[in-house]
């Protein structure tokens, strides 16, 4: 399945994935542990979307890490309590998870259920996002993730600037 639809028995309905993207890295893996696992796909969206700037988004999410804050989210995952088993993904904000996981935590209840963690990073590691992930469904069955290192758009930013630096179109 690829919707949040809920499934009305079987294999499917037992795992969800959970993720949150900015630039498609996460869902990559969210897409093949679903198929994988022929499980229910949920992307996690903030009700107020996020900047598209690279810039704007760095700042704003250090602030809401800053104050702790915890957006509403666009959606809640349908049917919760069919599933025992919830992988979750998301990329590694300022050296933590995104004010949005915390988001989901706090207001989806996990407990009971094993939660499975994939992160994405742009090459300094985890940081305390597994601790974070730990308070915040203290009465989840935590087991051991994936993690991966994957391409961040600091470093596409930089390469482009310093591509339109030597670049000859007369200015
Ligand atoms: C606002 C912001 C903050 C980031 N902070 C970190 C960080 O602290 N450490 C790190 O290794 N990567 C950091 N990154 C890079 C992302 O974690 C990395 O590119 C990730 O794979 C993006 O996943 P996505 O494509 O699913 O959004 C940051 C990216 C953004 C947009």
């Amino acid at each position: 399945a690829t919707s949040a639809e809920p499934t009305a028995a079987g294999r499917s309905a037992t795992v969800l994935v959970a993720y949150f993207t900015r630039t498609g890295n996460t869902r990559l893996i969210a897409t093949q542990v679903a198929r994988a696992l022929d499980a229910t796909l949920f992307q996690i969206v903030p009700a107020a979307a996020y900047p598209e700037d690279y810039e704007a988004q760095v700042a704003q999410a250090e602030d809401e890490r800053q104050r702790g804050y915890e957006p509403p989210l666009q959606a809640m995952v349908p049917d919760l309590d069919s599933y025992e088993t919830v992988f979750l993904g998301f990329p590694i904000w300022g050296m933590t998870a995104p004010s949005v996981i915390r988001s989901f935590l706090s207001q989806h209840d996990l407990s009971g259920k094993t939660l499975v963690p994939f992160i994405t990073h742009g090459g300094y590691g985890l940081g305390n996002s597994l601790a974070v992930i730990a308070e915040h469904a203290p009465d989840a069955r935590l087991i051991d993730g994936f993690s991966k290192q994957c391409d961040q758009e600091r470093e596409t930013l930089r390469e482009v600037t310093r591509w339109l630096e030597s670049v000859e179109i007369g200015r």
